[in-house]
């Protein structure tokens, strides 16, 4: 689901519109508190009325920030109760007020009058509108999403990071996987932009601390990892994934949760979870073991092994490997033509195959990431971040 959408072209601008009950940034909504008056009261207002004006939608983390710091500004330090779990708009937007602490007032006027500033420039220089961006479906900055012949196409594109996943793109997979569980397409696929699938939980996730500090950030990680995953235990559609390259961490536990794993012969399954000092999650921990028996599982989840494409199909994580060369023809033919079976038999063959462990895969998958949340915490843990932090400085 789209958070905000474009209504249109007027007089070469793009007017932002909300969708569905979107994040709904109250600078949207011209209405300013009482309380937001103040030093920079001018300048404030006049960054909610430019808001408007942006000729680009300038995406949901930037939009979920306007809406946090607004938020800050007018009422102060977040103070409604926590959204329920499956309210994923809402969530995320109390997350991100939450996120700001005590931030004063006066620094979060300034703050969303300097986010617009940037904006603004950001959207002047780049007003004319390249006809590919025009294709990509309204709403996603890290996600390419396309619906064509009954199959909704999930692409993580950020091929220059090797698709890494950062809080925004967890973000947008759970909206996009919410969209594509509604549409009218009946399989959805999930592929990478470039020579990667994915290199799994973007590191700099641990350096983005808020001013709560490290362990706010982990706790509020920790939620955020178990709603993740729970949106792939709960998928009602046949879940595909087309690895199209290397996959490591979070994008290879996850596979044990999809229907269909297609995987280019170049592709490799690496969960380095000892090394990083963490513990397994997707719920591997219970997956794998079933899948591949407990010594495979231990290779994989504790000692780091690295299974090469032919590996994984052996150890039954993989449903079918195809040379590189003819990867994208042979799997697309093969997904085109199971997409036009009989979309309720499919679904719910999906339930009957699935529902008896759903119970069991949530709780499993709270745990895995309560502890999750300490071991973030844990000396190991920072060390080995550092660790890649510094081989890349000295590169
Ligand atoms: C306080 C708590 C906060 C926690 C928040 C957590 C939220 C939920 C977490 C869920 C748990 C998930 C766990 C995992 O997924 S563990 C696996 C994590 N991934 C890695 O350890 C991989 C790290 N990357 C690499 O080892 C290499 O980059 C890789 C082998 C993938 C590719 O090597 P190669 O030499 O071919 O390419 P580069 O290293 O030059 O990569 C190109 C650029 O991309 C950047 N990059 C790649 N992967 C990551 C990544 N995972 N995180 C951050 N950045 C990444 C790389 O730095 C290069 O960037 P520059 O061009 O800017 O140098």
């Amino acid at each position: 689901m789209a958070l905000v959408g474009v209504s249109g072209r007027r007089a070469g601008c793009y007017c932002l519109r909300a969708v569905r009950s979107p994040l709904q940034v109250p600078a949207l909504q011209l209405h300013i508190s009482k309380t937001a008056m103040g030093a920079c009261q001018k300048d404030f207002e006049s960054a909610v009325n430019q808001v408007k004006l942006l000729k680009k939608d300038p995406g949901n983390e930037v939009k979920l920030k306007l809406y946090a710091l607004y938020k800050q500004a007018t009422e102060g330090a977040c103070n409604t109760p926590k959204p329920g779990l499956f309210d994923l708009i809402n969530k995320a937007k109390w997350d991100a007020w939450n996120a700001l602490g005590n931030l004063p007032k006066e620094t979060a006027r300034q703050n969303y009058v300097d986010l617009v500033s940037g904006l603004r420039s950001s959207s002047d220089s780049s007003s004319q509108v390249k006809p590919e961006a025009d294709k990509k479906r309204a709403g996603y900055d890290t996600l390419v999403i396309t619906s064509e012949d009954c199959i909704t196409k999930i692409m993580l594109n950020r091929p220059a990071k090797k698709n890494a996943l950062t809080t925004q793109m967890y973000r947008e997979i759970m909206l996009a996987l919410e969209a594509a569980s509604k549409d009218d397409s009946t399989i959805t696929v999930f592929t990478g932009n470039g020579d990667y699938y994915s290199s799994g939980n973007d590191l700099t996730n641990f350096t983005d601390i808020p001013p709560g500090g490290i362990e706010e950030k982990a706790k509020n990680s920790a939620i955020l990892l178990r709603d993740f995953v729970d949106c792939f235990i709960d998928f009602p559609k046949p879940l595909v994934a087309v690895v199209n390259g290397p996959a490591v961490g979070i994008s290879v536990t996850i596979l044990g949760l999809f229907d269909l794993v297609y995987a280019s012969d170049r592709a490799t399954f690496h969960t380095p979870f000892s090394h990083l000092g963490q513990t397994p999650e997707g719920c591997s921990s219970y997956t794998f073991p079933k899948i591949m028996g407990p010594a495979k599982a231990v290779e994989m989840l504790i000692f780091g092994k690295k299974l090469t494409a032919g590996e994984a199909y052996a150890q039954g994580l993989v449903t079918e490997v195809f040379p590189d060369s003819t990867f994208q023809k042979e799997v697309w033919t093969r997904l085109k033509a199971y997409s036009k079976l009989p979309q309720n038999a499919m679904h719910i063959s999906k339930q009957i195959i699935r529902n008896h462990e759903k119970e069991k895969l949530h709780a499993i998958n709270a745990e895995e990431s309560r502890i999750l949340q300490e071991r973030w915490l844990s000396d190991e843990c920072m060390n080995a971040v550092m660790d890649f932090f510094s081989r890349k400085a000295k590169l």
